[in-house]
């Protein structure tokens, strides 16, 4: 998508205003992106990001934009949030939740190799590392509790054999997360999605990560494990590609050490990443809701990752 909630350019001018941001040149809607409404707002002193939130609430809003300001401010290339002159940076237009922040230069890098892996992995280090103090908390809304409740609301549309499979995956990880090896794990604020698709390079160089609403506290292992998934995969058959998992753990690795438990269980937080995208695209897929343009991901694709990592776990050996 999407533009879910279309905005006129009188009132994102009279926003871009209110936060000093300029006189309103151009306002054009965005068609990738599924959660979200968004538009590049561009003014005579700059672009900007504004994005309507369609089912992040103002409640929980604040954990995500104070999060990004956060991580700006200790230099993790991420879009900061705009405030009006109270300094309030959570907005609202048409009664939705309405954040303005950066826009990030360059374009994604759909077709990473070792070297994009590699700054990917550094860089999701440091913000773990940066996200360390950080005051707030929000469980990550998209873990284990949404899986056991979506699981069911999604069985209805699936095949035996996939219905087995999701039901097999979703005991498995409801054990392991009641082990007490699971529960030493290394936790804090994390982005929870970054996919090819939330990160930004200038040429071969990264420039930022972006679209932190899906971010929330978990383990560091499972923001490592949906990055692998898909920055290190074989996009035709989800095949892990071994020497750009090994470069982006490496990389990793070097900014914040993984430990010997974190090494143990990565094979289990691979499977982790890839049953919680096969549900949310299950959940999309057959379960839309209205937009302007909408163009839901394919659930096959981590069904096929899913089974993968369960047929042939990656252990990744520090090196
Ligand atoms: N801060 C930003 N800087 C540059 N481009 C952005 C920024 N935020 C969003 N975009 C662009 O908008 C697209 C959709 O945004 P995204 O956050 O993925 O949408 P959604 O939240 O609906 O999934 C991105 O793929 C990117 O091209
Ligand atoms: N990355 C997720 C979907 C979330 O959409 P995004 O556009 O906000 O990244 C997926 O690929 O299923």
């Amino acid at each position: 998508m999407a533009v879910f909630t279309p905005v006129t350019p009188d009132d994102a001018a009279a926003l871009a205003r209110r936060l000093d941001l300029g006189t309103l040149t151009e306002l054009r809607g965005i068609q990738s992106g599924i959660e979200n409404t968004n538009y590049f707002l561009t003014t005579d002193r700059g672009e900007y990001v504004l994005t309507l939130f369609e089912r992040l609430t103002f409640e929980q809003l604040p954990f995500y934009l104070h999060l990004m300001k956060h991580l700006a401010q200790r230099g993790i290339p991420v879009p900061e949030p705009k405030g009006d002159a109270s300094g309030e940076i959570l907005h609202a237009l048409y009664g939705k939740p309405t954040a303005v922040v950066d826009k990030l230069r360059g374009q994604h890098q759909l077709a990473p190799d070792q070297r994009h892996c590699e700054q990917v992995g550094a860089m999701l280090a440091r913000m773990h590392l940066a996200g360390r103090d950080y005051p707030r908390h929000q469980p990550n809304l998209r873990g284990l509790a949404w899986w056991t409740e979506t699981v069911p609301v999604v069985l209805p549309y699936l095949e035996p054999a996939q219905a087995e499979l999701i039901q097999d995956e979703l005991a498995f990880q409801q054990a392991l997360a009641a082990s007490p090896a699971y529960a030493q794990l290394p936790r804090g604020p994390i982005h929870a999605d970054l996919f090819r698709d939330n990160v930004m390079f200038e040429g071969d160089t990264l420039t930022g990560f972006f679209d932190f609403y899906f971010a929330g506290v978990d383990t560091w292992l499972f923001d490592i494990a949906v990055c692998l998934n898909d920055w290190c995969v074989d996009l035709a058959t989800g095949r892990l590609d071994e020497q750009r998992a090994q470069a982006f753990c490496n990389a990793y690795d070097r900014v914040r050490e993984i430990t010997h438990d974190e090494c143990r269980l990565l094979p289990a937080l691979m499977r982790a990443g890839a049953l919680r995208f096969w549900i949310s695209r299950l959940w999309d897929y057959h379960l839309p809701r209205d937009a302007q343009m909408l163009k839901a991901h394919d659930p096959a694709h981590f069904e096929r990752i899913l089974r993968e990592r369960r047929a042939q776990p990656w252990h990744y050996l520090r090196g």
